[in-house]
């Protein structure tokens, strides 16, 4: 019985991490929301990300696609049986896989092979500790890839682009975590939020980092400085004007929560993990007798859901909408400018890190001409009748693409592809010379997308897995904005300029 009921409470856990975003973090998204101005692309994206909370509250189903790497804390009593948590754990994601609640995510690291069930060596990473308490507590974050590859780790003393030099002391820290918010750009989904861990070694400092994360949002840090650290990084990131996607904007930061930790003479190391606004973590305290859920954490206040008409953003947007359809030709492509909103009706086909790396060096196995490519993995489901479900599918960091992107474009003639965070030089000057467009769709808004794709209309390259096959997608009114156009110009690259401009205005010491 008491295993029965541990399996289904781990089950609860994770379904309810994948598709039912923390109160506090809602209340974040929405104080975002009410800060940039209606009619902006920001305002735009966080209408968009709202209604994207809303859908994936209706339908049950995840809020970003990628379901991310489950990592799990947990305390139990002494006497509690660890082993069998560990099973029941198990047993739970791979159910929650087949019910599309989790994207199949864990792939063999050399081979790329997707084990199908979230399973794998290391994997889940789940970490045990004991305490006097008599019950059992688990945490659950699911941190998608995007954001994670977002962290970053600072040895003091350093040298940091636009802020100078960053010494052993409150104020080096102070310099990094802002330059760790600067770095980040809009490719871990911004607005975000951080967790810092100061000191121990490049392991313990991030796993330091990582445990902020489980703080609520609008905690106050016991510790003085840090507290004053904390309220100092959040109003002071906000003023870099990344904003959301990184397409400019007031709110940038959502949250800095920091730890520290003693370390050796010889090391400093500020360690920051980025989390993106799908900042999925739960936790419940579970009975050690009965197995079942007493109390589900991040519980406080009412549970917001978004007024769809508050946000009048897309009432007063002044950007062009311009309609597109594949095949498309150079010249509508020439006709696009960074700004103008896209809306695709049509075939699409999704193409990420497993697919780039194969069209380098094979021929595709469709035609691709005048074709779009979508940066996506997304969770599908293979129905009775043998088609296919696309369950959650929102767009994927494109940068990882760099390499291979303009070399692909004009080896098949692809005319546009979609993705979120922009692309670098190479893939600029290509689309200026073969005439592309990137096209920024908003990141994490799975279900948003997911409702814009009405058929699976057929898939090659499977055995890539489910998130890196090539899905053939009919879609109506998919909306993206237009961020490298084929004459030269990317925002992301002036947002990063300006963004920088503004880093520089924070050298001067603050902390002492
Ligand atoms: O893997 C994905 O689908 C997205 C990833 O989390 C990303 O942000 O790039
Ligand atoms: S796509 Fe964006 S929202 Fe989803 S996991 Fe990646 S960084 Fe987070």
């Amino acid at each position: 019985m008491y295993i029965e009921q541990l399996e289904k409470s781990m089950y609860d856990l994770i379904c309810e991490t994948s598709t039912n975003l923390p109160k506090d973090v809602r209340r974040a998204v929405k104080a975002a929301r009410e800060q940039e101005d209606a009619g902006t692309r920001a305002a735009m994206s966080l209408d968009t990300i709202a209604k994207n909370i809303n859908m994936a509250d209706d339908k049950l189903s995840p809020i970003c696609q990628d379901t991310g790497l489950p990592t799990f804390k947990i305390k139990t009593p002494i006497g509690v049986n660890q082993l069998e948590i560990k099973a029941a754990i198990k047993k739970a994601l791979i159910q929650a896989t087949k019910d599309g609640k989790l994207r199949p995510n864990a792939v063999d690291s050399i081979t790329g092979e997707n084990s199908g069930d979230n399973l794998g060596d290391g994997l889940p990473v789940i970490k045990f500790e004991q305490w006097e308490n008599d019950f059992i507590e688990v945490k659950l974050i699911l941190k998608g890839g995007g954001c994670e590859n977002k962290n970053i780790q600072y040895s003091l003393p350093t040298e940091l682009e636009g802020l100078g030099r960053a010494g052993r002391d409150l104020d080096g820290i102070r310099k990094c975590i802002l330059h760790s918010v600067y770095q980040a750009q809009g490719q871990g989904c911004s607005a975000g939020f951080i967790g810092v861990g100061i000191g121990g070694d490049r392991t313990s400092g991030y796993e330091l980092a990582k445990d902020q994360l489980f703080r609520a949002v609008d905690d106050v840090n016991p510790n003085e400085d840090l507290a004053k650290m904390e309220a100092y990084i959040l109003e002071s990131a906000n003023k870099l004007g990344i904003g959301t996607m990184g397409f400019g904007g007031e709110a940038t930061l959502l949250g800095c929560k920091i730890g520290v930790m003693h370390r050796i003479p010889a090391s400093f190391y500020v360690s920051v993990a980025y989390n993106c606004w799908a900042y999925r973590r739960m936790a419940v305290d579970i009975d050690a007798t009965t197995g079942a859920v007493t109390n589900w954490h991040y519980n406080e206040g009412e549970k917001l859901s978004f007024d769809q008409n508050e946000g009048q953003a897309e009432t007063k947007q002044s950007s062009r909408v311009v309609e597109l359809s594949a095949p498309i030709s150079e010249e509508q492509i020439r006709d696009l400018k960074v700004g103008d909103v896209v809306k695709i009706s049509g075939r699409m086909y999704t193409g990420r890190d497993a697919i780039h790396k194969h069209l380098s060096e094979n021929d595709a196995p469709v035609d691709l001409d005048g074709q779009i490519i979508y940066h996506c993995g997304p969770v599908v489901l293979k129905n009775d009748d043998g088609g296919y479900e696309i369950v959650a599918a929102g767009p994927t960091t494109s940068i990882r693409e760099e390499p291979y992107q303009g070399d692909i474009m004009k080896k098949f003639g692809i005319r546009a592809v979609i993705g979120k965070g922009g692309m670098g030089p190479k893939t600029l000057a290509a689309l200026q010379e073969h005439g592309g467009v990137y096209l920024n769709a908003i990141g994490g808004a799975a279900q948003y997308y997911a409702d814009c794709i009405k058929a699976v209309e057929g898939v090659d390259l499977l055995q890539f897995g489910i998130p890196e096959a090539m899905w053939h997608l009919r879609v109506e009114d998919f909306t993206a904005v237009v961020t490298m156009d084929s004459h030269g110009n990317s925002l992301h690259a002036d947002v990063d300029q300006s963004s920088l401009e503004k880093l520089s205005q924070f050298k001067e010491k603050v902390f002492s």
